[in-house]
């Protein structure tokens, strides 16, 4: 057993069940998770031996690590190509998937990892991906290896598309699959890694891509697959008028309707965007507490709308913030989500519920519900210890932080992380990843997007 004594902190945002703030506080960890957390004759009580480690959080604010419910770490590989800087969802997809069909195990492995030191340094713990093309032998274990050698908690999505433009689809064929391998593959992943255990840092997650690349019988199929082991399901959902459009034509329903009838409905569901659901749609997916990931800069940079977020908090629906793929937002900054979320939010409605704090509920308890977990996403004795630190001497809180630390983290330019602990593991310390080159991965990972973009 390893203690580690974080001590000193200004302020602790537990984001627990009764929302505590600690001011001077402090926070024991044993192994992976936390067993004391409050003043430091509190947890100085808990301790039986000096504590294996110490760390100093002074001048820092402490929150349970962010949890992001929805990316597609491949897409670093193609940040901001001119060819896609000024399109909507359909003729963005049309442009790059011709690109990503050249993703290989080298460019899905380095740009995991380049998206997960990027998620650590900006404050997740935890991530949900969403990768649904495997050409030239890329496979979901290139990103499992990927991910695990930095630490972060990874829900890997096992994402599908099999009806390619001659079937109807949007995808050229040359980037679909087989139903049949697509199943079978899906059943070695999660037979392989997915754990269903408290703290476990891998899940696997079952995830056709979207209505217009996958067909209603894979999707059938895939949501009793995932019933059979016990396994989420994700998928894109109710984004864009275009895919309304192409539900009405080719299933004569709307998305919403269509998930429905798939049996896309519970609480082991989420949907990624959820921008255009119908009134009566939010209703009844609130009444199954099914999931949405709200990705507000995505949906603006595609001019896809704005996601009636607050109507699917109150209907009961589990949300959760996502930064989505780094080709339509690009970045993976899941504070600066947040602060998208709060700004776009006040654009529709009223002001007093986009608050800075509950955006960080999203970021933290909304994700980890969103994600089927009560063991993160909060500060709490018997949770996992995932835990991150911002100083609050930094230019961007300069001013701001005084007044409310915890709201500037929103109101100003989202900093980075000085501390990030992982399931008990320091994995950002003084700001800086550790064990990792972080210029050789982002020249090794341009060399991938490189051969990429040059076909
Ligand atoms: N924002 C995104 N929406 C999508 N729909 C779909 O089928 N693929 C995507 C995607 O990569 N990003």
């Amino acid at each position: 057993m390893t203690t580690t004594l974080i001590h000193n902190a200004e302020l602790v945002a537990t984001f627990d069940d009764a929302e505590r703030e600690l001011r001077d506080a402090s926070i024991l960890v044993s192994d992976d998770r936390i067993v004391a957390i409050g003043s430091a004759q509190e947890v100085a009580a808990e301790l039986e031996a000096p504590a294996d480690r110490v760390i100093d959080a002074s001048g820092q604010v402490l929150l349970p690590g962010l949890v992001n419910t929805h990316h597609h770490f491949y897409q670093t590989l193609t940040r901001n190509l001119p060819a896609g800087q000024n399109a909507e969802l359909f003729d963005w997809l049309v442009t790059h998937y011709p690109i990503w069909a050249r993703l290989d195990p080298e460019s899905l492995h380095a740009s995991s990892q380049i998206a997960a030191a990027e998620l650590l340094l900006s404050g997740c713990t935890t991530a949900a991906d969403h990768t649904y093309l495997w050409p030239n032998g890329a496979r979901i274990d290139d990103q499992i290896a990927a991910v695990s050698e930095l630490g972060l908690r990874f829900h890997a999505s096992r994402g599908s598309m099999s009806v390619g433009e001659s079937q109807g689809g949007l995808p050229p064929d040359s980037v679909v699959e087989t139903e049949q391998a697509i199943l079978d593959d899906t059943q070695r992943a999660i037979e392989r890694y997915h754990d269903a255990a408290e703290r476990a840092m891998t899940r696997i997650v079952v995830a056709p891509c979207s209505p217009f690349s996958v067909s209603r019988e894979l999707m059938v199929a895939s949501a009793e697959l995932a019933r059979h082991y016990g396994v989420h399901l994700h998928t894109h959902l109710a984004e864009t008028r275009d895919e309304e459009a192409y539900c009405r034509e080719r299933f004569g329903c709307t998305p919403v309707e269509y998930a429905e009838q798939v049996g896309w409905v519970g609480s082991d569901v989420w949907f990624a965007h959820m921008v255009h659901p119908h009134a009566d749609e939010i209703a009844r997916l609130g009444g199954h507490y099914c999931g949405a990931s709200h990705c507000p800069s995505s949906n603006m940079r595609l001019g896809s709308g704005i996601a009636p977020v607050m109507a699917m908090h109150r209907a009961g629906m589990r949300v959760g913030l996502g930064v989505d793929g780094s080709a339509s937002n690009d970045g993976s900054h899941l504070l600066a989500e947040a602060r998208q979320a709060m700004l776009l939010g006040r654009l529709q409605g009223d002001m007093g519920e986009f608050t800075a704090r509950r955006m960080l509920w999203f970021a933290t308890r909304g994700g980890a519900a969103v994600l089927g977990r009560d063991d993160i996403g909060q500060l709490a004795v018997g949770k996992a210890a995932d835990i991150i630190g911002f100083r609050l001497d930094s230019l961007a809180l300069a001013g701001g932080a005084l007044h409310d630390p915890l709201a500037s983290l929103v109101f100003c330019q989202p900093p980075q992380v000085e501390l990030s602990i992982v399931n008990g593991v320091r994995r950002v310390e003084s700001g800086q990843l550790l064990g990792h080159d972080l210029d050789a991965m982002v020249a090794r990972h341009n060399a991938s997007a490189r051969r990429l973009i040059a076909g």
